[in-house]
């Protein structure tokens, strides 16, 4: 794979005719149309539910809060009490959070602290840098209107309304919800399964010493990294050597529980590019070959199950590491965040508009994703290496700029950016 990029020849009937490949748009299609959510659901702690996927509705069996209360330190009152902007009002009782109060008297404040339930016949809380404490007394140097710092009964949450819609993936923000009606344990969808292995004669893993043109099996960290956020359940299958006996040994071991087989490496036309193969072998290919920079020899296919259980999704990810992680956070996220039951509108990659501050004069054929950088002034740098082995870029990167095939940037010209913020959730 050549780091520079082709120069901008147009398709020309002079060249051999090869089959079409398929463009990024019509891949995701392909794939999206494919994936099914899982079925079978699992009832689990609502504190180990982070990025889980609710399975049906919840509901609210109470009101939240569960009683009016005090949203500052200060003095509940009767508002009508306080009309003239200097009441003197006998402090009757003292209210904490978690303590109930006696009903006010009118004429009377009662000293209360923030969350602490409003006694009955309060209607307003003034707080204590409005007042004026004078022994057994407080004077009231403000004129509160009724319900003034006062957070009402049920108004986070009304008893019986549905606060969480099946299919929400659960992010803390959720999980606190959840946990303030008191839901302990939530119904959810089970964990995607899925099984990774790499393929290549030459990887090595770290902590072992490096053979002669050897590498080391990076692709085992980026993609772990990349299955562990989205909260999938992984099975490890490890360095699998370029032989196709091996490749599809492996693949039949890694069909019989899994959601989906995901392979790194072996995967382009080369002789000792063994996983096609291997997978038409053992089940199908559906596609390979996208019109894509990085990327290109992507491939995505089934593979049976000896039980006559069905078939295990297989996505076929290409070695090169920058190949590898653009194809993952493309296609691979979206795909197992609709098996994880996610909306189809909710997985699509999203990109904004931002201005690119360099020149990209050589157009490709394929549809480029640049690793580009967000700059002080609000445009896009680019890395100055765009091979697809070079995975400093991704680290330095801070996302993508999808760059239609044939087309040319120069600076100031508006792209679409996709930010890492938003594919790496
Ligand atoms: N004649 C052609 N050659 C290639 C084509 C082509 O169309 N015609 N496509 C090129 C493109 S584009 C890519 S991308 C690569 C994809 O290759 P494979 O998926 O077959 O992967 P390998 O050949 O096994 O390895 C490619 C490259 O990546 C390194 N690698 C592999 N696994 C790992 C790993 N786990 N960690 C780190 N690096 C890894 C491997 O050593 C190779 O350097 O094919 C082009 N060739
Ligand atoms: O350009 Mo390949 O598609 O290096 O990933
Ligand atoms: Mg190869």
């Amino acid at each position: 794979m050549s780091s520079t990029p082709n120069s901008s020849t147009p398709p020309s009937s002079a060249k051999p005719a090869r089959a079409p490949m398929q463009s990024v748009s019509q891949a995701l299609e392909t794939l999206l149309s494919a994936a099914v959510p899982v079925a079978q659901r699992e009832i689990i702690d609502t504190l180990d539910a982070c990025e889980r996927v609710l399975a049906e509705p919840v509901t609210a069996s109470i009101d939240v809060p569960g009683m009016d209360n005090s949203q500052m330190d200060g003095y509940a009152v009767r508002a009508a009490d306080c009309a003239s902007g200097q009441a003197r009002l006998r402090v009757s009782q003292r209210i904490p959070a978690g303590h109930v109060g006696q009903p006010l008297e009118p004429g009377t404040a009662a000293r209360i602290f923030t969350g602490a339930m409003m006694p009955a016949g309060a209607d307003a809380v003034v707080m204590q840098e409005a007042c004026e404490a004078d022994g057994e007394h407080v004077v009231i140097r403000h004129v509160p209107a009724a319900g003034e710092w006062v957070r009402t009964i049920g108004e986070d949450i009304r008893q019986g309304s549905t606060i969480l819609a099946a299919g929400t993936r659960l992010r803390p923000q959720e999980l606190g919800l959840a946990a303030s009606i008191g839901q302990a344990q939530l119904q959810v969808l089970r964990r995607v399964r899925v099984a990774v292995f790499f393929t290549g004669d030459e990887l090595t893993m770290p902590g072992q010493p490096l053979k002669p043109g050897g590498i080391y099996n990076s692709n085992r960290f980026l993609l772990r990294g990349l299955l562990q956020k989205l909260g999938c359940q992984v099975s490890d299958f490890g360095i699998v050597p370029d032989s196709l006996q091996a490749t599809r040994e492996t693949l039949r071991e890694a069909a019989r529980e899994h959601d989906l087989i995901i392979t790194s490496g072996g995967v382009s036309v080369g002789e000792e590019d063994h996983v096609k193969p291997a997978v038409e072998a053992e089940g199908r290919i559906n596609m390979w070959q996208i019109a894509m920079k990085p990327g290109k020899p992507l491939a995505f296919g089934q593979v049976r199950r000896g039980e006559g259980t069905g078939e295990a999704f297989f996505m076929g990810l290409p070695g090169n590491p920058v190949s590898s992680f653009v194809t993952f956070l493309l296609f691979v996220r979206p795909f197992l965040l609709r098996l994880q039951g996610l909306p189809r509108e909710a997985v699509l990659p999203q990109a904004v508009a931002l201005r690119a501050d360099f020149d990209w004069p050589r157009a490709d054929r394929r549809q480029e994703f640049l690793r580009v950088r967000r700059n002080a002034q609000g445009g896009l740098d680019l890395f100055p290496s765009q091979g697809s082995a070079v995975l400093t870029s991704t680290a330095w990167a801070d996302g993508l700029i999808d760059n239609p095939p044939g087309q040319t940037i120069a600076a100031g010209d508006m792209v679409q950016f996709l930010a890492f913020d938003h594919l790496l959730n």
